[in-house]
C-alpha cells in the first residue's frame, strides 16, 4: 500500500496536521508528503491520497484569499498551487481511494470547508472516499493548532487506515 499526502499550508498549521497523518499512515505503509506546490499531475503508483489545506472564505483557498493572508494577516508564504489548482489539473484515478482534511479558525466558528469541497473535486475525478473529511482547528487565522488537534489528526489516520479494509465508501 502507498499512500500520497498532499497539503496546503501558509503558516504552517496544516503542514503540521499533514506530517501527523503521514507519521501515522507510515506505521503501516509507505508515505510520500508534498507540499501542493510540489504534488504530481497524477497519482499513478499510489493506492490511497489525503488531501488538506487551509479553509479561506468557506472553501479551499484561491489566489486572491492567499494574497490577503499575506497582505491583511502576515502570513508568512504563499503557494501559487493551493490544493484547488493541483485537483483542477490532476489526472482522473478512478478507484483510488482517498480522504480529505482541512483547518479551520476556532473562532468564530465559521460554516463551510475545504475539505468537503475538495472532497468534492476528488469524487468527480473518480476517487472513492474512504472516511469522512475532517476539520482541524487553530486560534485565530495563524494559529496554532488548538491542543489536542494533532492527536486527532493521528487517530483521524488511524481511522482512514481501517476505512480501507473495509471496501465501503463514504457518500455524503
Ligand atoms: C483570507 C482568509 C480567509 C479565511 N476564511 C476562513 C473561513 O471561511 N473559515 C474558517 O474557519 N477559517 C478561515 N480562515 C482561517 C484559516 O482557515 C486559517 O488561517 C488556516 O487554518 C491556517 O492554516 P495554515 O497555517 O495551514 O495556513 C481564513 C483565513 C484567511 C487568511
Amino acid at each position: 500500500m502507498r499512500a500520497l499526502v498532499v497539503y496546503e499550508s501558509q503558516w504552517g498549521n496544516t503542514e503540521k496536521v499533514a506530517q501527523a497523518i503521514a507519521a501515522e499512515l507510515g506505521t503501516t505503509m509507505e508515505v510520500e508528503i508534498v507540499d501542493s506546490d510540489a504534488a504530481p499531475a497524477s497519482v499513478d503508483g499510489f493506492d490511497l491520497v489525503l488531501a488538506g489545506g487551509p479553509t479561506h472564505a468557506f472553501s479551499m483557498t484561491r489566489p486572491g484569499t492567499r494574497e490577503d493572508a499575506v497582505r491583511q494577516h502576515d502570513a508568512p508564504r504563499i503557494p501559487t498551487h493551493g490544493i484547488r489548482e493541483w485537483l483542477n489539473e490532476l489526472a482522473p484515478a478512478p478507484g483510488v481511494k482517498a480522504a480529505t482534511f482541512d483547518t479551520r479558525t476556532n473562532a468564530p466558528r465559521l460554516p463551510g470547508s475545504a475539505a468537503r469541497a475538495a472532497k468534492q473535486e476528488l469524487k468527480s475525478l473518480g476517487f472513492k472516499i474512504v472516511t469522512r473529511q475532517r476539520s482541524f482547528h487553530v486560534h485565530g487565522y495563524g494559529g496554532p493548532l488548538v491542543d489536542g488537534e494533532l492527536e486527532r489528526a493521528a487517530e483521524w489516520a488511524r481511522e482512514v487506515a481501517t476505512g480501507l479494509g473495509t471496501g465501503s465508501s463514504v457518500t455524503d
